[in-house]
């Protein structure tokens, strides 16, 4: 069953960047974190997701489109910036949906405000920024809905809140199996904790979102009993380190690597898997050269 289905999302923001066209199918009962570099899209990505305005291409949550009641009440959007709350105090907020929203559940709210030491009574423009983020969290959270779609939640958080909001995340999942959470991180650690699909966004492009693991297994450093003649061109080949013994490779495609080098009678010495702090720089840094 897929809980995010959305089809030929195309934006024109300005003269200058075009979004999609996106094609997009999240599974439920996944996590997915995106990942790009600065001004890749991921924002305006989610900003179309949510359906912030009618635009070119379709989106559905669990086969309700966004744009219709079932579609908003399945889901939860934390965007980068909400100016729209400032104005109201966490209280006002926790009062309208209580009585408006049949997703609210209050006794996650009270826990979440417990547990972020969130002030009721104060105006949310008032907060400090990371306390400002963890009430629209608080919020958000608290409705029992099929979708997080999160945009960079984990930014401006203290430490502690960092892994309180990871536990209450993981949480959520458990609570509800069918549930899934998509999420815009710069964080490497993130990604590596929460993340059971990488989605790369280029230029306002985004391929298939690709398992974790099995992307963990492509990337490997490769120790060599003696240099190769010609290894820089073996498929996957990012890095060659001749100096030093043994030599080294780095490749983003393991299996076609080590049968390339067994073609050549090569001997391996040693083989470890990259962790996602060298191997997501590699793959945005590929992403950059290469379309999506
Ligand atoms: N309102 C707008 N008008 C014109 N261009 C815009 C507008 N909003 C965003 N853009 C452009 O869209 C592109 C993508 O921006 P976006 O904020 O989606 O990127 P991002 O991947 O979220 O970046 P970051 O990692 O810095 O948050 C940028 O080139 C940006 O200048």
């Amino acid at each position: 069953m897929q809980t995010l289905m959305c089809q030929n999302i195309v934006r024109k923001m300005g003269d200058d960047f075009t979004l999609g066209p996106i094609n997009l199918e999240i599974p439920a009962g996944t996590i997915t974190a995106v990942i790009g570099n600065n001004g890749a899209g991921k924002t305006t990505l989610f900003q179309a997701l949510s359906g912030d305005y009618p635009g070119e291409g379709e989106t559905n949550i669990h086969g309700h489109n966004i744009h219709s009641i079932a579609g908003k009440a399945a889901l939860s959007y934390v965007p980068q910036t909400f100016p729209e709350v400032l104005p109201f105090r966490l209280q006002q907020l926790r009062d309208l949906h209580a009585k408006h929203d049949d997703t609210w559940r209050d006794d996650h709210f009270q826990a979440y405000v417990r547990q972020f030491d969130l002030p009721l009574r104060k105006r949310i423009s008032q907060l400090s920024v990371g306390l400002q983020r963890k009430a629209v969290l608080a919020l958000q959270l608290s409705r029992d809905t099929s979708l997080l779609l999160l945009d960079e939640p984990f930014a401006g958080l203290d430490m502690e809140g960092q892994t309180q909001l990871e536990k209450m995340l993981l949480h959520k999942m458990e609570e509800n199996p069918d549930c899934s959470i998509v999420f815009a991180t710069h964080i490497a650690d993130e990604v590596q904790r929460l993340a059971d699909y990488i989605a790369i966004m280029k230029k306002g492009k985004t391929r298939e979102p690709m398992e974790k693991d099995i992307l963990a297994q492509q990337f490997k450093r490769i120790w060599l009993a003696s240099p190769v003649t010609g290894v820089e061109e073996a498929p996957g080949i990012r890095e060659v380190s001749a100096e030093g013994a043994p030599p080294q490779i780095l490749t983003s495609d393991a299996e076609a690597t080590e049968k390339w080098l067994a073609d050549q009678g090569v001997h391996i010495v040693k083989r470890a898997s990259l962790s996602l702090h060298e191997s997501l720089p590699i793959m945005l840094r590929e992403s950059e050269r290469t379309e999506v």
